[in-house]
Protein backbone atom coordinates (compact mmCIF):
# COMPACT_ATOMS: atom_id res chain seq x y z
CA UNK A 1 0.00 0.00 0.00
CA UNK A 2 0.95 3.48 -0.85
CA UNK A 3 0.28 6.60 1.27
CA UNK A 4 0.38 9.86 0.55
CA UNK A 5 0.77 11.85 4.25
CA UNK A 6 1.36 15.26 5.49
CA UNK A 7 3.68 15.84 8.35
CA UNK A 8 2.31 18.89 10.77
CA UNK A 9 4.22 20.18 14.13
CA UNK A 10 2.27 22.34 16.79
CA UNK A 11 4.94 23.96 19.23
CA UNK A 12 6.86 20.57 18.26
CA UNK A 13 3.92 18.61 18.99
CA UNK A 14 4.46 16.10 15.91
CA UNK A 15 1.77 14.85 13.67
CA UNK A 16 1.48 12.44 10.80
CA UNK A 17 -1.68 13.74 9.34
CA UNK A 18 -3.93 11.64 6.30
CA UNK A 19 -7.07 12.57 4.69
CA UNK A 20 -9.33 9.33 5.25
CA UNK A 21 -12.16 10.73 3.62
CA UNK A 22 -12.17 7.83 1.28
CA UNK A 23 -12.13 5.54 4.15
CA UNK A 24 -8.92 3.47 2.60
CA UNK A 25 -6.98 3.58 6.05
CA UNK A 26 -7.12 0.70 7.67
CA UNK A 27 -8.23 2.19 10.85
CA UNK A 28 -7.31 -1.40 13.55
CA UNK A 29 -3.89 -1.74 12.51
CA UNK A 30 -2.12 -0.71 15.84
CA UNK A 31 1.34 -2.26 14.12
CA UNK A 32 1.18 0.44 11.15
CA UNK A 33 0.18 3.61 13.31
CA UNK A 34 3.14 2.88 15.54
CA UNK A 35 5.68 1.98 12.41
CA UNK A 36 4.56 5.07 10.83
CA UNK A 37 5.27 6.84 13.57
CA UNK A 38 8.59 5.70 14.80
CA UNK A 39 11.18 8.02 14.17
CA UNK A 40 13.93 5.57 12.64
CA UNK A 41 11.88 3.21 10.89
CA UNK A 42 8.93 5.10 9.63
CA UNK A 43 8.01 8.99 9.06
CA UNK A 44 8.51 9.77 12.92
CA UNK A 45 5.56 11.40 15.04
CA UNK A 46 4.34 11.85 18.36
CA UNK A 47 1.09 10.67 16.84
CA UNK A 48 -0.66 10.13 13.82
CA UNK A 49 -4.43 12.28 13.02
CA UNK A 50 -7.04 10.80 10.65
CA UNK A 51 -8.99 13.68 8.96
CA UNK A 52 -12.70 12.00 8.14
CA UNK A 53 -15.85 12.80 6.62
CA UNK A 54 -18.48 13.24 9.84
CA UNK A 55 -21.90 11.87 10.10
CA UNK A 56 -22.95 15.05 12.59
CA UNK A 57 -25.31 17.71 10.77
CA UNK A 58 -22.88 21.03 10.92
CA UNK A 59 -19.67 19.08 11.29
CA UNK A 60 -16.61 20.36 8.55
CA UNK A 61 -14.62 16.95 9.22
CA UNK A 62 -14.00 14.87 12.14
CA UNK A 63 -10.68 13.55 14.21
CA UNK A 64 -9.40 10.34 14.88
CA UNK A 65 -6.33 10.25 17.02
CA UNK A 66 -3.76 7.48 17.32
CA UNK A 67 -0.59 8.28 20.06
CA UNK A 68 2.96 7.22 18.68
CA UNK A 69 1.99 3.46 20.62
CA UNK A 70 -0.44 2.73 18.15
CA UNK A 71 -3.52 2.92 19.84
CA UNK A 72 -6.65 5.29 19.29
CA UNK A 73 -6.37 7.61 22.20
CA UNK A 74 -8.44 10.40 24.29
CA UNK A 75 -8.32 14.11 22.87
CA UNK A 76 -5.16 15.94 21.93
CA UNK A 77 -5.05 20.01 21.67
CA UNK A 78 -2.36 20.34 19.62
CA UNK A 79 -3.06 17.79 16.86
CA UNK A 80 -7.07 19.19 16.79
CA UNK A 81 -5.26 22.73 15.96
CA UNK A 82 -2.63 20.90 13.30
CA UNK A 83 -5.82 19.09 11.77
CA UNK A 84 -7.69 22.35 11.41
CA UNK A 85 -4.64 24.02 9.72
CA UNK A 86 -4.53 20.98 7.61
CA UNK A 87 -8.18 20.98 6.60
CA UNK A 88 -7.61 24.31 5.34
CA UNK A 89 -4.94 23.18 3.09
CA UNK A 90 -7.40 20.75 1.54
CA UNK A 91 -10.04 23.44 1.10
CA UNK A 92 -12.16 21.47 3.37
CA UNK A 93 -12.68 25.07 5.45
CA UNK A 94 -11.58 28.24 5.00
CA UNK A 95 -10.99 30.38 8.37
CA UNK A 96 -13.32 28.81 11.33
CA UNK A 97 -14.34 25.19 11.56
CA UNK A 98 -16.36 22.96 13.22
CA UNK A 99 -15.32 19.40 14.10
CA UNK A 100 -15.96 16.09 16.19
CA UNK A 101 -13.02 14.32 17.91
CA UNK A 102 -13.26 11.59 20.79
CA UNK A 103 -14.50 13.92 23.56
CA UNK A 104 -17.06 15.90 21.78
CA UNK A 105 -17.40 19.00 19.51
CA UNK A 106 -15.03 21.37 18.96
CA UNK A 107 -15.03 25.04 17.63
CA UNK A 108 -11.54 26.54 15.52
CA UNK A 109 -10.80 29.92 13.96
CA UNK A 110 -6.93 30.70 12.13
CA UNK A 111 -5.92 33.87 12.14
CA UNK A 112 -2.40 33.38 9.95
CA UNK A 113 -0.40 30.52 11.64
CA UNK A 114 -1.92 30.85 14.99
CA UNK A 115 -4.39 27.97 15.59
CA UNK A 116 -7.18 28.51 18.09
CA UNK A 117 -9.18 25.31 19.23
CA UNK A 118 -11.92 25.39 21.97
CA UNK A 119 -12.17 23.07 24.39
CA UNK A 120 -14.34 20.86 26.22
CA UNK A 121 -16.13 22.93 29.58
CA UNK A 122 -13.93 21.09 32.83
CA UNK A 123 -16.01 20.70 36.09
CA UNK A 124 -14.14 18.73 38.30
CA UNK A 125 -10.22 19.76 39.89
CA UNK A 126 -8.99 17.45 42.61
CA UNK A 127 -6.68 19.57 44.35
CA UNK A 128 -4.02 17.51 46.64
CA UNK A 129 -1.33 18.87 48.50
CA UNK A 130 1.92 17.95 46.04
CA UNK A 131 -0.76 17.97 42.53
CA UNK A 132 -3.97 18.86 40.81
CA UNK A 133 -5.90 16.10 38.40
CA UNK A 134 -8.10 17.01 35.72
CA UNK A 135 -9.46 16.17 32.40
CA UNK A 136 -9.41 18.21 29.43
CA UNK A 137 -10.24 15.82 26.79
CA UNK A 138 -6.90 13.77 28.22
CA UNK A 139 -6.10 13.15 31.68
CA UNK A 140 -3.25 15.48 33.42
CA UNK A 141 -1.45 15.29 36.43
CA UNK A 142 -0.38 18.75 37.58
CA UNK A 143 2.90 19.03 39.77
CA UNK A 144 3.79 22.77 40.31
CA UNK A 145 7.60 23.14 41.74
CA UNK A 146 11.21 24.99 40.70
CA UNK A 147 14.19 23.62 39.08
CA UNK A 148 12.17 22.58 35.80
CA UNK A 149 14.88 22.49 33.57
CA UNK A 150 17.41 20.21 36.10
CA UNK A 151 14.23 17.64 36.09
CA UNK A 152 14.77 14.32 34.47
CA UNK A 153 11.01 14.46 32.78
CA UNK A 154 10.88 11.28 31.47
CA UNK A 155 11.91 9.39 34.56
CA UNK A 156 10.16 10.89 37.00
CA UNK A 157 7.14 11.50 34.62
CA UNK A 158 7.16 7.24 33.97
CA UNK A 159 7.01 6.64 37.86
CA UNK A 160 3.96 8.69 38.28
CA UNK A 161 2.26 7.72 34.83
CA UNK A 162 2.94 3.76 35.64
CA UNK A 163 2.15 4.55 39.74
CA UNK A 164 -0.97 2.97 42.08
CA UNK A 165 -2.47 6.55 41.07
CA UNK A 166 -3.15 5.33 38.23
CA UNK A 167 -3.09 1.89 37.45
CA UNK A 168 -6.28 1.31 37.90
CA UNK A 169 -7.53 4.59 35.24
CA UNK A 170 -5.40 3.74 32.22
CA UNK A 171 -2.83 6.10 33.05
CA UNK A 172 -1.90 9.87 32.92
CA UNK A 173 -0.05 12.75 31.41
CA UNK A 174 2.60 14.12 33.59
CA UNK A 175 2.89 17.99 33.78
CA UNK A 176 5.99 19.38 35.45
CA UNK A 177 5.22 23.37 36.02
CA UNK A 178 7.43 26.36 37.24
CA UNK A 179 5.81 29.77 37.83
CA UNK A 180 7.43 32.45 35.44
CA UNK A 181 5.65 35.34 36.25
CA UNK A 182 2.53 36.06 37.92
CA UNK A 183 0.40 34.49 34.81
CA UNK A 184 3.22 32.93 32.90
CA UNK A 185 4.13 29.27 33.35
CA UNK A 186 6.56 26.73 31.92
CA UNK A 187 5.49 23.27 31.32
CA UNK A 188 7.22 20.04 30.39
CA UNK A 189 5.03 17.39 29.87
CA UNK A 190 5.74 13.64 30.19
CA UNK A 191 2.92 11.86 27.67
CA UNK A 192 1.48 9.07 28.00
CA UNK A 193 0.86 6.52 25.19
CA UNK A 194 4.17 8.40 23.83
CA UNK A 195 5.78 6.79 26.95
CA UNK A 196 8.42 9.89 26.92
CA UNK A 197 8.65 13.49 27.28
CA UNK A 198 6.86 15.69 24.13
CA UNK A 199 7.90 19.10 23.11
CA UNK A 200 4.28 20.34 23.75
CA UNK A 201 1.02 19.59 25.15
CA UNK A 202 -2.39 21.18 24.43
CA UNK A 203 -4.79 19.58 26.74
CA UNK A 204 -1.70 19.53 29.14
CA UNK A 205 -1.07 23.09 28.69
CA UNK A 206 -4.77 23.61 29.41
CA UNK A 207 -5.24 21.59 32.41
CA UNK A 208 -1.54 23.58 33.70
CA UNK A 209 -3.56 26.83 32.96
CA UNK A 210 -6.79 25.60 34.74
CA UNK A 211 -4.81 24.32 37.90
CA UNK A 212 -2.91 27.38 38.09
CA UNK A 213 -6.05 29.50 38.57
CA UNK A 214 -7.73 26.76 40.70
CA UNK A 215 -4.96 26.87 43.33
CA UNK A 216 -4.84 30.75 43.33
CA UNK A 217 -1.14 30.89 41.58
CA UNK A 218 -2.50 32.82 38.52
CA UNK A 219 -5.53 35.44 38.99
CA UNK A 220 -5.70 35.94 35.41
CA UNK A 221 -7.90 33.93 32.92
CA UNK A 222 -5.40 34.20 29.91
CA UNK A 223 -2.62 32.77 30.89
CA UNK A 224 0.64 31.88 29.03
CA UNK A 225 2.49 28.68 28.74
CA UNK A 226 6.07 28.06 27.42
CA UNK A 227 6.86 24.72 26.37
CA UNK A 228 10.22 23.74 25.23
CA UNK A 229 8.71 23.50 21.58
CA UNK A 230 7.41 26.74 21.48
CA UNK A 231 4.71 29.14 23.22
CA UNK A 232 0.91 28.35 23.78
CA UNK A 233 -2.01 30.47 25.53
CA UNK A 234 -5.22 29.64 27.25
CA UNK A 235 -8.05 31.83 27.74
CA UNK A 236 -11.11 30.91 30.14
CA UNK A 237 -14.31 31.65 31.87
CA UNK A 238 -15.27 30.33 35.50
CA UNK A 239 -18.84 30.12 36.48
CA UNK A 240 -21.15 28.08 38.70
CA UNK A 241 -20.18 24.63 37.09
CA UNK A 242 -17.30 25.06 36.13
CA UNK A 243 -14.61 26.22 33.63
CA UNK A 244 -15.65 27.02 30.29
CA UNK A 245 -14.72 28.62 27.24
CA UNK A 246 -11.75 27.63 27.09
CA UNK A 247 -9.37 28.35 24.16
CA UNK A 248 -6.18 26.98 23.43
CA UNK A 249 -4.25 28.97 20.85
CA UNK A 250 -0.63 28.81 19.26
CA UNK A 251 1.17 28.03 15.84
CA UNK A 252 0.26 24.74 13.11
CA UNK A 253 2.30 24.03 10.95
CA UNK A 254 3.21 21.85 7.62
CA UNK A 255 6.40 20.72 7.66
CA UNK A 256 6.16 18.03 4.44
CA UNK A 257 4.24 16.03 2.76
CA UNK A 258 5.63 12.31 1.05
CA UNK A 259 4.49 9.12 0.16
CA UNK A 260 5.16 6.32 2.13
CA UNK A 261 4.89 2.67 0.71
CA UNK A 262 3.74 0.17 3.86
N1 LIG B 1 -0.27 15.82 22.70
C1 LIG B 1 -1.64 15.85 23.00
C2 LIG B 1 -2.20 14.85 23.97
C3 LIG B 1 -2.35 13.48 23.28
C4 LIG B 1 -3.08 12.45 24.10
C5 LIG B 1 -2.25 11.88 25.20
N2 LIG B 1 -0.97 11.40 24.81
C6 LIG B 1 -3.06 10.78 25.89
O1 LIG B 1 -3.10 9.65 25.39
O2 LIG B 1 -3.67 11.08 26.91
C7 LIG B 1 -2.16 17.25 23.20
O3 LIG B 1 -1.62 18.18 22.55
O4 LIG B 1 -3.15 17.45 23.89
Amino acid sequence: MKLTFYKYQGTGNDFVMLDNRDKNFPKNNTKLVKELCDRRFGIGADGLILLETSEIEGDDFKMVYYNADGNESSMCGNGGRCLVAFAKYLKIIENSAVFTAIDGKHDAVIEGELVSLKMQDVSDIKLEKEYSFLDTGSPHHVIFSQGLQELNVPQKGAEIRYSELYKSQGGSNINFVEQVSDDTFSVRTYERGVEDETLSCGTGVTAVALAAFETGLAKSRQIELKTPGGDLEVKFEKGDSGFHSIWLTGPAIQVFKGEIVC
